[in-house]
């Protein structure tokens, strides 16, 4: 409530004079009004002094507080009216205050302050220039507040971890590499967040080496920005689909590898402002990206791009404020990081869509192999990997089997009379003619162009002998019609029934052999194997049902 109407005025001193002469009053005609009203910039690179005036009297009743929001690293001494000594304040080291959360520095002002009365802070900005937000609120609220920021960044900081450990599991059990892509982005993400916000104080150790040095902040920002390139080109698989986009990005990743090598060298200024200019190009460019894949057909982009506008636009508002164009209202400080979670987040479930896909068209392409597309039997590697089974399992359990191997006479006539597009046709029929006659348990397979192998389990020679004849009628005795053309075709047919000791190929052989003994004889016709020695024998009903 206090950032909408403060009651207060900013100015700046564009020196670093000894705090007793400014105290003094000395410098008081020298204090310039700040560029916004309720917000301390620091763009030098050395401490400046910062006067804050109330207009109004602040009351000493609830406890009101000097909140100086989003510091990042800098580092505020306030001398507040009539005292000698400042109080310090920083998210890390020296002036850490354990009471609050890390989104703020905040100083107590226990007496209030009449109308005209100043404080002075010494704000050394470290080089960082963020807009930090001023305001005076009474304890209570500022405690409130602390309470949503730290539900707000464990939810964030958690789902981000989460996502992390999710992809890493998925890079580990498919060995798919966007997922370390995906991983690598996520964890720069939480470092950029735990550095950026000041969680990182949680473990002391971590944030004296690496809370106070502007360069992990932006190597974080660096390192997530080059994985999340990397995620992009290989989800959006761009290297092939549109090689110039990946060319851009690559350029936006080298920039930042060189910012990378260069801000550990200087930890330079400019640093920042190259780095923000590349994060708007990549912003820009991945929204072209994803649109253009969508229009290529490529439905998980979709989800890219639903995961990437509400970041490009959060990252492009803070881009912007960093870059001093204005300054974001206060929920921004939440929107950016729940931009980045939610963007895991749908990436994430794009990622499991499109290993389901893997999955679906993996299977697609396994039954396409087992099945023969024009008749719907099994294909001829499938069939022979099922009379294999049947075989070894007729004569573990000593059980008959028989095979009938049948060809359609002269297919070539018909082929050569009407077509090649009715030969089909005739043979689809007479598949699905065949299919409809066994039972559910036997196996149907096309061996060859117009020949097909039936495999039945638990069957002796006589009742393969009665199945065949069945086949044979089923055909013979009502003509095929298929777009208007009506033929007569028939079947030659073979029988043979599993003999003790004896292998798949052996018993096809047979059945082959008395096929061609039918063809021989005149076609449209069964005949069975006639060398049947020690075959297994069916057993009473009941026990087969045991
Ligand atoms: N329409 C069609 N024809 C096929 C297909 N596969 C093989 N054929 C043809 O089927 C014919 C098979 O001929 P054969 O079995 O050698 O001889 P046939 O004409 O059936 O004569 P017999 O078997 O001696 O009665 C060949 O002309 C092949 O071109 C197919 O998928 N579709």
């Amino acid at each position: 409530a206090g950032a909408d109407a403060p009651a207060f005025q900013l100015a700046r001193l564009d020196a670093d004079p000894v705090p007793a002469r400014v105290l003094s009053g000395e410098f008081e005609d020298r204090f310039k009004p700040g560029a916004r009203k309720a917000v301390i910039r620091e763009e030098a690179d050395q401490p400046r002094w910062w006067r804050l005036t109330a207009t109004s009297a602040v009351s000493r009743a609830g406890q009101p507080q000097l909140v100086v929001s989003s510091p990042y690293l800098t580092v505020i001494e306030t001398w507040r009216p009539g005292e000698a000594l400042p109080v310090r304040r920083a998210l890390i080291g020296q002036g850490m205050d354990g009471l609050h959360a890390p989104r703020a520095l905040v100083v107590p002002l226990p007496d209030g302050l009449r109308a005209g009365q100043s404080l002075y802070l010494r704000v050394d900005g470290r080089g960082a220039s963020v807009p930090m937000r001023v305001a005076i609120q009474p304890e209570a609220e500022v405690h409130r507040a602390d309470l949503v920021h730290v539900a707000w960044r464990s939810a964030v900081l958690v789902s981000l971890l989460v996502l992390a450990v999710l992809s890493l599991g998925f890079w580990i059990g498919i060995r798919e590499r966007s997922y370390a892509y995906l991983m690598a982005t996520l964890l720069a993400q939480v470092g950029y967040l735990a550095t950026m916000g000041g969680e990182l104080r949680v473990w002391p150790a971590a944030a004296e080496v690496f809370g106070t040095d502007p360069r992990t902040v932006r190597l974080f920002a660096l390192l997530a920005i080059i994985a999340g390139n990397f995620f992009i080109g290989s989800y959006l698989e761009l290297r092939t689909r549109q090689p110039r986009v990946q060319r851009i990005l690559d350029g936006c990743s080298l920039a930042a590898a060189v910012l990378l090598a260069v801000t550990f060298a200087l930890g330079a200024r400019w640093v920042s402002l190259v780095g923000n200019v590349v994060v708007l190009v990549i912003a820009g460019t991945v929204v072209v990206a994803t649109v253009r894949a969508i229009r290529q057909g490529f439905s998980t982009a979709r989800l890219l791009l639903l995961s990437w506008l509400p970041l490009a636009v959060m990252v492009t508002l803070r881009v912007g404020e960093l870059l001093g164009g204005w300054v974001n209202p206060p929920w921004m400080a939440h929107a950016l990081p729940a931009a980045m979670a939610f963007s895991g987040l749908v990436v994430t479930i794009g990622l499991a869509e499109q290993l389901q896909q893997l999955r679906r068209d993996r299977d697609h392409a396994s039954r396409m192999a087992s099945y023969d597309a024009l008749t719907g039997a099994s294909s001829r590697p499938a069939i022979e990997e099922q009379l294999k089974t049947a075989v070894r399992d007729a004569h573990r359990l000593d059980r008959p089997l028989s095979v009938v191997f049948f060809d359609i006479d002269r297919f070539k006539q018909i082929n050569d009379v009407h077509g090649h597009r009715i030969g089909d046709q005739c043979l689809r029929i007479i598949a699905l003619r065949t299919r409809n006659r066994l039972r559910t348990y036997d196996q149907m397979g096309r061996y060859g162009g117009d020949e097909l192998v039936v495999v039945l389990p638990d069957t002796e020679q006589h009742e393969a002998l009665g199945v065949a004849e069945n086949l044979r009628s089923a055909v013979n005795c009502r003509p095929l019609s298929m777009d208007g053309v009506v033929l007569e075709a028939s079947l030659s047919i073979g029988v043979a029934q599993l003999q003790q000791g004896e292998t798949a190929e052996q018993l096809l052989e047979r059945a082959d052999a008395a096929l061609y003994a039918s063809k021989a004889a005149g076609r449209d016709r069964v005949s069975g194997s006639t060398r049947i020695t020690g075959t297994h024998k069916a057993l009473p009903t009941k026990e087969v049902v045991s």
